[in-house]
């Protein structure tokens, strides 16, 4: 809901031209233009955001590429904030890809090299003992939700040093352009702790500290020094973890999980779109996540927070714990895992397999191969997060349809290069019966005289609903039934499911009116659990709607 109060503000002159959150450019009035001493300051005519958003975006349309349109928005971004949310609300399909995953991952790499203009905060391993004034520094009174990265695993690409910061600010995007959280509440945070890629340590052109990674101790004191800092300067701030190395990521998550309002993208978003996926393909199938059996290639962090969830629903649904584990299976790089393996991780060590159950699989007598296990156990499902092309081979998915006449594939690793299989590949070799989800976006694939669209299964479809929700219903955690509950949300969104549609997800366009309803369900839940206020349904419906910034100008008024 735009809020149609003027805006009060003692900026003027080129100082409010300058200022991205209020700039409006050409579209200040005549009597504003009075007002605010800006006279002289614009060309004569008076637009509105209508007129704006037809030139910017003819001039984006002009740009051949990729690269070039990512700088293009970053910049319209870093000049007028509502215009270029007007614009992305209204060709998402079009720009996520270039904003967003995969054209960000791109950015990310090359960020020291087309940095352009201020955004966020850098908070530098060197400058620790300023934390407090780093934080105060930035001149947001009111910011509600953080994206921190440490960018040591940025999407599938690795460690891109403070290059991460391309992600922190390509999330915010989302959660403004399909979450309707303000930009005046949104901060991005590149924590910059050195990097271990070579390639960026010898660039001269690279930007971040250049040193080796901070680790142990000191890497969790600095974190910590952060989170406190945080929450002196923004108490009740919703703090988002994105793309923290495995290692990192599940420990921070289990030490402030409880502390503060936080959770990890990665894990628990990624999770969270996945399950609401399989839950949506189960109904349109007639079965349940009960009847299902899960191969995940890859045993990371990601992939064990979308077995955890997994878990999740199938006990919902009526098994015991030990059932629903019975029916995953992990294979990493270094095979399937199982109990005897000295190297399993905390996180992986309940789906580790009994080696007894598995000794016969082997077709070679050696180590059970990724073929063994999918012929052996049989999966419905079969989960990419390897962040490892090419793994899900044909005759992988071969065997897998052998067993299956409609199997479940998602070749989820992330960008468009790392994907373990294409799903036009993957739609022909189950001769077109795969439900096939990625990470990252895909054309649809003519099969015959068909058209498969390729559902994006990227946990864009979940953080900005979890953000609105948490802020609009003020709780104070973010528990883990609160993304289940966002998995059913999203769900039940299926045109699939409640018959509007052919397609398994709402697709992009949507995703304002699917992030309202999964906000709904959130708040709903946070109140349930007692994490937010008791208010009534209707008042958390209020409440959200009066949450949901729209990208319009606002009137003006002179603050004396
Ligand atoms: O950013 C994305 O597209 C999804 C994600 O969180 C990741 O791959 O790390
Ligand atoms: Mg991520």
């Amino acid at each position: 809901m735009n809020k149609k109060r003027p805006l009060y503000t003692s900026y003027a002159n080129s100082i409010l031209l300058e200022t991205a959150l209020l700039n409006k450019g050409t579209a200040f009035t005549a009597s504003e233009r009075l007002e605010f001493n800006l006279d002289g300051l614009l060309p004569t005519v008076v637009e509105t955001i209508d007129d704006q958003e037809k030139r910017v975006y003819h001039q984006f349309s002009e740009l051949r590429n990729d690269l070039n349109k990512h700088i293009f928005l970053r910049n319209i971004q870093d000049t007028n904030e509502t215009l270029y949310f007007n614009m992305l609300t209204k060709h998402l399909e079009e720009m996520m890809p270039i904003i967003y995953t995969p054209i960000v991952g791109l950015a990310c790499q090359q960020f020291s090299r087309i940095y352009r203009r201020k955004r966020g905060l850098f908070l530098s391993y060197p400058d620790r003992d300023k934390m407090s004034d780093m934080l105060k520094n930035l001149d947001k009174r009111n910011v509600k939700v953080i994206v921190v990265t440490d960018s040591e695993r940025i999407l599938g690409l690795g460690d891109q040093g403070i290059g991460g910061m391309g992600i922190p600010i390509g999330k915010l995007s989302l959660y403004s352009g399909c979450g309707g959280i303000s930009p005046a509440y949104t901060l991005p945070i590149a924590l910059d702790v050195g990097t271990n890629n070579q390639d960026l340590l010898d660039d001269p052109m690279y930007m971040g500290w250049r040193h080796e990674r901070v680790t142990g101790e000191e890497y969790f004191n600095f974190v910590d020094l952060f989170i406190q800092g945080v929450k002196r300067r923004w108490p009740g701030v919703l703090v988002q973890f994105e793309d923290f190395a495995q290692g990192n990521a599940t420990p921070l998550l289990k030490k402030y999980q409880h502390q503060i309002c936080c959770f990890n993208d990665d894990i628990q978003g990624t999770a969270s779109v996945t399950a609401g996926i399989l839950l949506a393909a189960c109904q349109v199938y007639n079965s349940s996540i009960t009847d299902q059996r899960i191969v995940f290639i890859g045993g990371g962090s990601a992939g064990c927070g979308i077995a955890e969830q997994i878990v999740k629903h199938m006990i919902k649904e009526g098994l015991s714990e030990e059932q629903a584990l019975s029916r995953i299976y992990l294979f990493t790089h270094h095979g399937l895992l199982t109990t005897d393996m000295d190297h399993l991780l905390d996180f992986q060590q309940k789906f580790a397999r009994d080696p007894n159950e598995i000794s016969a699989w082997s077709s070679n007598g050696q180590a059970v191969s990724l073929l063994d296990l999918v012929r052996e156990s049989k999966p419905s499902i079969l989960i990419g997060v390897s962040g490892q092309a090419g793994l899900m081979t044909e005759s992988v998915i071969k065997t897998m349809y052998a067993h299956c006449s409609k199997p479940i594939v998602l070749p989820l690793s992330n960008p468009t290069s790392h994907v373990e299989a294409l799903p036009e590949d993957v739609i022909r070799w189950t001769d077109g019966n795969a439900i096939v989800a990625t990470g990252s976006p895909f054309a649809p694939v003519e099969y015959q005289d068909m058209q498969k669209v390729i559902v994006q299964c990227n946990n864009s479809y979940i953080f900005p609903g979890i953000g609105l929700g948490v802020i609009a219903s003020q709780a104070t955690r973010v528990t883990d039934t609160m993304f289940i509950v966002a998995s059913e949300a999203l769900a039940e969104c299926s045109p699939l499911v409640n018959g509007t549609g052919n397609d398994l997800l709402p697709a992009l366009s949507q995703l304002r009116e699917v992030s309202l309803y999964i906000a709904l369900a959130v708040g709903l839940q946070a109140i349930e659990e007692d994490v937010a206020p008791a208010v009534s349904r209707a008042e958390l419906e209020q409440n959200i709607q009066a949450n949901f910034w729209s990208p319009e100008y606002r009137e003006y008024r002179r603050k004396r």
